[in-house]
């Protein structure tokens, strides 16, 4: 997947403004992510593998906030064959476009339905795999049960949700600790002082991560009784939960 080098909070700005997805940040992505997330690679590795485990013939798979197509790309990879259908969805134009020309460049028979559309709006139905990849912690949290409870219901039983989020930690001194270690690992991918902190500032208001205790307790008053961390690194996690 094709990505310019992310440059968009590397000259002082006066003014920052809430971050968007937009063409800018649309351009940069692929880059972006890899960047700040640790294990992100990973965890889109290893969609393909949770899908390939849990995905069952004739069902769909949802990707929320599909971005540039990483995820549904992962998982679509591993279910040739299989007479599904991907639902991948985003609200950014751009990220769509991008994402279209994105699976046009490998052949597959699995259908996707690229949708430019609110995930609060979609219905979901015959699902046996949702997947929310660092998407969840942009809605508005006073939204964020419904989604899931919709999730919940349009879920096959043995259907799986992966969520993965930036986490917010009880502890302060842990959250410190992995605050600065996630920190690190920006600097070491190359970002400045002034890029980290003005991307800081910029998703201040927009991106309001969650606890696990947090996930877990509302994950579970949804109806899902089967849940675990699959994976963590600093102050991001991937979480499964069965339905
Ligand atoms: C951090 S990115 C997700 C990364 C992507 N899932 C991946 O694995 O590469 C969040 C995405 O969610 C989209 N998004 C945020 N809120 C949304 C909403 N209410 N409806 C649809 N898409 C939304 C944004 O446009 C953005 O592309
Ligand atoms: O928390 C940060 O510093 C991030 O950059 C995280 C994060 C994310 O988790 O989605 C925020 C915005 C971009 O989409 C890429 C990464």
């Amino acid at each position: 997947m094709n990505s310019s080098q992310d440059t968009i909070f590397a000259q002082a700005c006066e003014n920052i403004s809430d971050f968007q997805f937009d063409d800018r940040v649309a351009g940069v992505f692929n880059d972006m992510i890899k960047r700040s997330v640790p294990g992100y690679a990973q965890i889109i590795s290893t969609l393909g593998d949770f899908a390939d485990k849990c995905v069952s013939p004739n069902t769909r798979v949802y990707d929320l906030g599909c971005s540039l197509g990483a995820a549904t790309l992962s998982v679509r990879r591993r279910l040739d064959g299989r007479d599904c259908r991907i639902i991948a969805v985003d609200n950014s134009q751009s990220m769509i476009e991008r994402c279209q020309q994105n699976l046009n460049a490998y052949v597959s028979d699995t259908p996707v339905d690229l949708i430019c559309g609110d995930i609060r709006d979609i219905e979901i139905e015959n699902a046996s795999m949702v997947i929310l990849n660092f998407t969840m912690q942009f809605l508005a949290p006073n939204d964020r049960e419904t989604l899931l409870n919709k999730i919940y219901r349009g879920l096959q039983p043995g259907g799986i949700l992966v969520l993965s989020e930036k986490l917010t930690f009880e502890d302060a001194p842990v959250q410190a600790l992995l605050d600065e270690l996630h920190l690190d690992f920006k600097r070491a991918n190359g970002y400045s002082e002034l890029e980290i902190s003005q991307k800081r500032s910029s998703l201040e208001n927009v991106m309001k991560p969650d606890s696990l205790p947090q996930h877990e307790r509302r994950l579970k008053a949804q109806g899902f009784s089967h849940f675990s961390v699959w994976f963590q690194c600093f102050n991001f996690a991937s979480m499964v939960a069965i339905k």
